[in-house]
């Protein structure tokens, strides 16, 4: 496939490119860059990119496929064509499934299935503990030599410091990072919302900001004792972003990730009753989203990801209390962050294309996030001026649960490029 992508807005963290130009690209490599391109051969396609940013496929470090066991709420070809027409090209998947992706062969079965099936790339992460049960280490050497990119326990923390310094520790001697949700599980305490006026005038319990931060400054000890490198899921509060500033004054290896919902909404506005506003962390105050848009701005918060987790109507039509935590994420990301971080100037295009592509690679060690020549041909292109209104029937995920049904949006992902393939072209 030989594919010619003209007069786009090039963004290119890895060289700070942003300008004008083709892009040329065959067997799946990016041949040529910058400028007017005419191929000595004729392209089997040609995007006229006018207007569109066009930047490295992007990268979600946080999502969740169902795959295997709750493949009723999504599986890894639905997930993974939801991605591509989200603009991302490698999405890395959580282990909380069922059984827990926590040995080899439970990782070799999802990349499996995914290079078969899947129109982007899918990468495992495997758990920390056996059945994320917190009490004996998972295989981790193991389902390193099957190809984990990263560690994690996502949706709980190991309550268990000493074995969670031990998974630190062989994380560090692999140069492998470990992605940290984290929140006190004994002081959660069944709390469903943010604690706030909101959680009392509702008469929900609450949850506070220092169920997550007692964590994040744990885990950022631990990781300066072992040396690993530590990625922070999901930051929600003020004091988890003051933290990473701090840690990263420090130079410890500390990256920290902020989800679109996290950054466009506040408890304020919850609609009562509606399952779709509760996820994990909970939607904070202004105060918190303000400390989230400051460190997006100011770099101390490097990626943005999706936590993408996709319910069935059923388990989200139950009461506040019961129903279970989480949002989808991929088909909203884009617009959301176009809407809400670049049009009001908090970020520019390229430090979008920094935080949900060349980080994230960064991040696992991967040679995409950039376009360059001899790079692989994953590309994302956006028309950053498109509005529309999110229709969550429209989208690819079986998830449909998200508080963004009905919100008019900017940012619309006009073609998505993997290995050379257009994967997703809107219509
Ligand atoms: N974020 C959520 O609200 N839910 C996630 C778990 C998690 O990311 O902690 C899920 O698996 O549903
Ligand atoms: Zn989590
Ligand atoms: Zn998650």
């Amino acid at each position: 496939m030989k594919i010619l992508i003209q007069k786009g807005r090039i963004l290119n963290p890895s060289d700070q490119r942003d300008e004008v130009g083709d892009i040329y690209m065959e067997d799946g490599v990016i041949q040529e860059i910058g400028g007017t391109i005419t191929p000595e051969e004729t392209p089997d396609k040609v995007i006229f990119a006018e207007g569109c940013y066009v930047m490295p496929g992007l990268i979600d470090l946080h999502v969740h496929l169902r795959d295997p066991g709750l493949t009723h709420k999504e599986d890894i070809v639905t997930g993974a064509k939801a991605a591509a027409r989200g603009g991302f090209t490698t999405i890395l998947a959580m282990p909380n499934t069922k059984p827990v992706i926590d040995c080899a062969d439970r990782v070799q079965y999802v990349h499996n299935k995914a290079k078969e099936l899947a129109p982007v790339h899918v990468l495992q992460i495997g758990a920390v503990t056996k059945q994320q049960k917190g009490e004996e280490l998972a295989d981790i050497e193991g389902m390193i030599q099957a190809g984990i990119p990263a560690i994690s326990e996502d949706g709980k923390s190991v309550m268990n410091m000493k074995l969670y310094r031990e998974a630190m520790e062989i994380a560090a001697k692999h140069d492998l990072p470990v992605f940290a949700h984290c929140e006190d599980q004994n002081m959660v305490n069944g709390g469903c919302v943010n604690e706030d006026k909101h959680s009392k005038e509702l008469g929900l319990p609450g949850i506070s900001n220092a169920v997550e931060d007692v964590i994040v400054a744990r885990d950022i000890v631990l990781a300066k004792e072992t040396g690993a490198r530590l990625h922070l899921c999901h930051c929600s509060t003020k004091d988890s972003v003051r933290m990473i500033q701090l840690a990263k004054e420090e130079k410890l290896p500390v990256t920290g990730e902020v989800c679109p919902h996290h950054f466009t909404l506040t408890s304020d506005d919850m609609v009562a009753g509606d399952t779709n506003y509760k996820m994990n962390p909970p939607l904070r105050t202004e105060a918190d989203k303000e400390a989230l848009l400051k460190g997006l701005k100011e770099d101390i918060l490097d990626v943005i990801s999706t936590d993408h987790a996709p319910h069935s109507r059923e388990e989200k039509q139950q009461p506040m209390t019961k129903a279970p935590f989480g949002i989808v994420g991929l088909e909203t990301a884009v617009a959301l962050t176009v809407t809400e971080l670049v049009d009001k100037g908090v970020i520019t295009p390229l430090q979008m294309a920094e935080k949900m592509s060349y980080n994230p690679a960064q991040i696992i060690g991967s040679d995409r996030g950039r376009l360059e020549v001899g790079s692989p041909a994953d590309v994302t292109i956006i028309d950053p001026e498109a509005e529309y209104v999110i229709d969550s029937m429209s989208f690819l995920s079986k998830g449909k649960n998200t508080p963004f049904d009905g919100r008019k949006v900017k940012g619309l992902v006009k073609a998505t490029i993997c290995d050379g393939e257009v994967v997703y072209q809107q219509d």
